[in-house]
């Protein structure tokens, strides 16, 4: 393996193609406008749909954009282009994103419609916590598709972890009974539970998990709550619909965007913290165990447009 980069290099390369989609036709906008009128405002309006940040918070930032043209009486276009960045990391603030469960006795649950990355994405968790030295079970309740259990029975194998459950039509309820049996007898720090991703019956899904919400609250009510969603970031809006329908079946407390390496629809990271209020708390950067990495807006935002300035950044686990 070769040597690992900086956070901040690493999401510049990661996000080559999205900056091709968003900053690069911002960027020939501002160059090819001699001056600021309807057009330009379009123009941009238009690079910014097309680079998903979508539709509601694309008009926001423009409408703000034309308050601080007129009250700066800004004349260049390039001078927007400040503005502009500024616009979108304040559409993007959710305030400081809290990863308290990382430091706590908790039960996380990992949410997503098949083939997001879901799997892939509990291992990556379990194999930074367990790095970090930290007790982890992984709880296997997503027991409605065939395999899997054993998918991430291999990634448990893979981070060093004990996985309860992954019985192919076991109910989900009892799996979790039993993986809050078996952290409280080892003392676990993280309960990680792979929970059904099926939207098609939002009902059901509710129901599901409003059950399984039931047998943590009497099985084990200390534990610290967290319920993460995980989007393929490769969807673009249809990532954005799958969260607000999420959301409405439960309560989310962090979106997990994957497969960020390479995509260019990156720009949906905007939309969902901007139309959600949610914060992204990692993003998925590749296929093997450590390619997972926490999100920062700010420096998401940065990397996009700041390429020249290669600031290494080092997460601290690692
Ligand atoms: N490039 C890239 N691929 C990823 C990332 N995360 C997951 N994948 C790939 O996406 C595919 C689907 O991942 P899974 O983890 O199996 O998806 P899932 O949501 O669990 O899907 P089901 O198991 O079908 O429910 C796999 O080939 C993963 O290797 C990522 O961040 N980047």
């Amino acid at each position: 393996m070769g040597e690992k980069k900086g956070f901040f290099s690493r999401l510049v390369s990661g996000l080559t193609k999205t900056r091709d989609n968003i900053v690069s036709g911002m960027d020939s906008i501002f160059h090819g406008f001699s001056h600021i009128d309807d057009d330009f405002y379009e123009e941009l309006e238009e690079t910014l749909i097309m680079g998903d940040l979508g539709v509601h918070t694309t008009i926001e930032i423009i409408e703000e954009l034309k308050e601080k043209v007129k009250e700066q009486h800004i004349k260049e276009p390039i001078e927007c282009r400040e503005l502009l960045i500024d616009s979108i990391k304040k559409q993007m603030d959710v305030g400081e994103t809290a990863y308290e469960f990382e430091n706590r006795q908790s039960v996380v649950f990992v949410i997503g419609v098949n083939g997001v990355g879901k799997t892939t994405t509990i291992g990556k968790l379990a194999g930074k916590f367990h790095a970090q030295g930290k007790k982890v079970i992984l709880g296997a309740a997503d027991t409605f598709r065939a395999a899997a259990g054993e998918q991430l029975k291999e990634w448990a194998n893979r981070a060093q972890v004990e996985m309860i459950g992954g019985q192919e039509g076991s109910d989900p309820a009892a799996v979790v009974y039993d993986a809050v049996a078996a952290a409280k007898a080892r003392k676990a720090d993280i309960l990680l539970c792979d929970t059904a991703g099926r939207l098609h019956n939002k009902k059901n899904l509710m129901e599901e998990l409003k059950k399984i919400n039931r047998v943590i609250d009497r099985e084990y009510p200390d534990a610290y709550r967290e319920t993460l969603v995980v989007l393929d970031a490769t969807t673009g809006q249809n990532a954005l619909a799958q969260a607000k329908e999420f959301n409405e079946v439960t309560d989310i407390t962090g979106v997990v965007l994957t497969k960020m390496d390479g995509t260019a629809k990156g720009g949906i990271a905007v939309a969902i913290q901007s139309e959600l209020g949610i914060p992204v708390k990692y993003i998925g950067v590749g296929e093997s165990i450590d390619d997972l990495q926490k999100f920062n807006a700010d420096e998401f935002v940065n990397a996009l447009f700041y390429t020249n300035d290669k600031k290494e950044y080092t997460e601290d686990e690692e």
